[in-house]
C-alpha cells in the first residue's frame, strides 16, 4: 500500500487523539477518528471516558452531510458488531456514505476481528491497513494485556508520554495485588522508571520489555 504524507499526517492526529485518552476508555481501547473531506478534516473524535460513544460514534454525526465521500482515518479496526446492543461503527461508517476507510490496526477483539473490515467492504468502501500499525498497536498493547492478564502492562518509560499513569508501589507491597487493583480502577498502560521496582517487577514476570 502505497500511502501519502497527508495519510500520514491525518493518522498521526487520529493516533493524538486516541493517546490523549490512554487511561480514562476502559472497558474499551482508547481509538481516534478523523474524518476528511476535500484534504479537509471535517470532524474528529476520540473514544468517550468510559468507553463510550466509540471514536467513530461521535465523529460521523458531527460531520454531517459533508461526510457523503469522505475519507476515515481510525487508528483501530471499527467493530463490527457491540457488547451493548448499540449499533456497529462499521454500520455507522457504510450508512453515512463513507467512500474510504484507512485503518492502523486490526482489533483482535471478537467484535471486530475482520468482522468490522469485512462489513465495510461489503459494502464497496475501499478499506486500507497497516498504516502506522505500530503506533496503532501500542495505543491497544494495554488494553489487550489487561484482557488476558487481568492486570495492566508495565513498561519502562522515561517520560511517561502515552501511559495511563505511573506505577508506583512501597518496597514490601505484593506487587500482583497492587496491579490487579490498579487493572480494576481501569489502567491499562502503566510506566515505571529503570530501578528497584523495575527489578522486582521484572523478577516477578510482570515488566513487559
Ligand atoms: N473503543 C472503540 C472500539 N472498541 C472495540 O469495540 C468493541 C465493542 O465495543 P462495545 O460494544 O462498546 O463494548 C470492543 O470490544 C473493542 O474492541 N471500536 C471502535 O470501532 N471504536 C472505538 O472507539
Amino acid at each position: 500500500m502505497s500511502w501519502t504524507d497527508a495519510d500520514r499526517a491525518f493518522m498521526a492526529q487520529a493516533i493524538d487523539l486516541a493517546t490523549a485518552r490512554m487511561g480514562e476508555t476502559w472497558p474499551n481501547p482508547a481509538v481516534g477518528c478523523v474524518i476528511v473531506k476535500d484534504g479537509r478534516i471535517i470532524a474528529q473524535a476520540a473514544t468517550a471516558p468510559g468507553g463510550r460513544p466509540h471514536a467513530e460514534e461521535q465523529a460521523v454525526p458531527a460531520a454531517g452531510a459533508e461526510i457523503e465521500g469522505a475519507t476515515v482515518y481510525v487508528t483501530l479496526e471499527p467493530c463490527g458488531a457491540r457488547s451493548s446492543g448499540r449499533q456497529s461503527c462499521a454500520h455507522f461508517l457504510t450508512e453515512a456514505g463513507v467512500e474510504r476507510v484507512v485503518i492502523a490496526c486490526l482489533d483482535p477483539s471478537p467484535f471486530a476481528a475482520g468482522r468490522g473490515t469485512e462489513r465495510l467492504r461489503a459494502k464497496g468502501l475501499t478499506v486500507e491497513t497497516g498504516l502506522m500499525c505500530d503506533e496503532g498497536a501500542t495505543l491497544c498493547e494495554g488494553f489487550l494485556h489487561r484482557l488476558e492478564t487481568g492486570r495492566p502492562m508495565v513498561r519502562i518509560s522515561t517520560d511517561g508520554v502515552g501511559f495511563d499513569g505511573r506505577f508506583v508501589a512501597a518496597a514490601k507491597a505484593d506487587l500482583v495485588t497492587e496491579l490487579k487493583r490498579l487493572g480494576e480502577a481501569g489502567y491499562t498502560r502503566l510506566w515505571t522508571s529503570a530501578g528497584d521496582l523495575a527489578d522486582a517487577l521484572r523478577e516477578q514476570g510482570l515488566l513487559t520489555e
